[in-house]
């Protein structure tokens, strides 16, 4: 009796299955997660701290502020008894003593008195519940909005710069739509502690006028993916510069040039949030732009995954645990089949999630004011056909803005390219257009005949 009631009340030793249903508490655990490590990168390059925190904010305010931990947490952090216990002696102890004394001297004690006492003892329960709250549950809470907040206002370790990039600061002569130019020179790169003798990139030198179409090729490790992470700056070159619009790099403000840069990479990935939601992330001020989000989706292929589903874009991916199944209820198959239906996750394949993602950067071409596009392998878990259409459309919503491709499947894009940048061991040992590359007989024609030769 006394276990139980110090360990969780009334569940001690029974099997029993819970579920959290309310909308907002499911909405709060969702965004939590989403200052995970995993989110990171896309958080960061999407600038979307801002509104994550907003949203986290709309939602704790909505729960009247009630803890944040998961559903059989709060539930034992509300339920365990050594609080209650503690402040039902502080109701009853004086009565206690008081009747104590009533039975031992009758004559001492008076209605009045034992009324006094009575109003007492419950301002005191009061007291010790209002203690219970600040000991046991605010300082949980308060640490867990920290964690939160600190992880989303995911600040970069390198340098801000202090210039901004708007539309009017353009330079070189550039019109006002296209105006990302990029020119790397003698660049050299190792990744910080990096176990590897040889650098990731070496003595490296292009330029990409504004409003280019660049494709990057090479075998695995040679430096492809390298060379856009210092392109939108989140790594510093070991030596050399990178210019954006004649300026070095590291004099601009980090935030303006991700609001300028649209991504879509194999790193980026599916949020705890409905459809809808994961898609018009892309540009958060127009989250709710229902008409958008669904060309974006049709842009990349993907309406067909999201009528698959019953909900459509209100169907919540990868959703959060919101059910509990008790240790002692592990044993009892008619409560774990209970839980598994409670627990059901949404499920979609590789494919159907890359098309998914890639709804987020058209969202994002299409709502924001977006001068650079960077596409790194997006596509390896499409079928060739689904391939072709993503490339085809992510080249004709470019509209102009300089946009670099890397891919190992190019034998369909490098034909429109302005500019092919050939790779190998962390150096461009080639660059030019398809058919100067191909002329020249040297790496690009080799992998450009093995692809083609699959063909035949
Ligand atoms: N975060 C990292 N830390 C340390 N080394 C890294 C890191 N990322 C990449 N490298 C190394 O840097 C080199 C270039 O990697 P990069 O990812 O740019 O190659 P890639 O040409 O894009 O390869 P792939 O075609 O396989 O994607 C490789 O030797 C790789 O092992």
């Amino acid at each position: 009796m006394i276990l139980d009631n110090m360990w969780g009340n009334k569940s001690w030793g029974k099997a029993y299955v819970k579920q959290a249903v309310n909308d907002d508490y499911l909405r709060q655990q969702a965004l939590t997660s989403l200052a995970k490590h995993t989110y990171k990168a896309e958080v960061m390059g999407g600038n979307l701290s801002g509104y994550l925190l907003n949203e986290y904010q709309k939602v704790h305010d909505a729960l009247c502020h009630i803890p944040n931990g998961d559903v059989e947490d709060l539930w034992r952090r509300s339920t365990t008894a050594l609080p209650s216990m503690f402040s039902n002696l502080c109701n009853d102890g004086p009565m206690l003593y008081i009747g104590l004394l009533a039975l031992m001297n009758p004559s001492q004690v008076s209605v009045v008195q034992l009324a006094m006492l009575e109003q007492t003892a419950t301002r005191l329960r009061y007291t010790f519940s209002f203690a219970k709250h600040i000991i046991t549950i605010y300082p949980i809470e308060l640490a867990r909005l920290n964690n939160f907040y600190r992880l989303l206002d995911l600040k970069s370790k390198m340098k801000d710069g202090c210039m901004s990039y708007s539309p009017a600061a353009g330079s070189l002569g550039l019109s006002l739509e296209v105006r990302y130019e990029s020119r790397v020179l003698n660049v050299s790169f190792n990744y910080p502690g990096a176990k590897s003798e040889r650098d990731a990139l070496k003595d490296v030198s292009f330029s990409i006028k504004a409003g280019q179409l660049v494709v990057i090729v090479g075998a695995n490790g040679s430096g492809k993916s390298t060379i856009l992470k210092l392109l939108t700056r989140y790594y510093d070159t070991t030596s050399g510069t990178v210019l954006i619009d004649g300026n070095p790099i590291q004099d601009y403000r980090i935030a303006d040039l991700r609001s300028v840069t649209a991504s879509l990479t194999q790193e980026h990935t599916l949020f705890p949030l409905s459809m809808s939601e994961n898609i018009g992330i892309g540009s958060p001020s127009s989250v709710t732009n229902l008409d958008k989000i669904a060309q974006a989706a049709k842009l990349a292929g993907a309406q067909d995954v999201i009528k698959n589903f019953t909900d459509g874009y209100d169907t919540v991916l990868e959703p959060v645990k919101t059910a509990h199944l008790s240790y002692t209820g592990r044993g009892n198959e008619d409560l774990k089949k209970e839980y598994e239906k409670m627990e059901k996750t949404i499920n979609v394949s590789g494919g159907e999630k890359q098309r998914l993602v890639a709804s987020r950067t058209f969202m994002r071409m299409l709502s924001e004011d977006i001068k650079f596009v960077i596409v790194d392998e997006p596509s390896s878990a499409l079928d060739p056909g689904g391939e072709y259409e993503l490339f085809k459309q992510l080249r004709e919503a470019r509209k102009g803005r300089t946009m670099i491709f890397v891919t190992h499947r190019f034998a369909h894009l490098t034909k429109f390219a302005d500019l092919i940048l050939c790779m190998k061991g962390g150096s461009v040992i080639e660059m030019g257009t398809h058919q100067e590359l191909l002329n020249h007989e040297g790496e690009y024609a080799h992998l450009y005949n093995v692809q083609a030769q699959a063909f035949t």
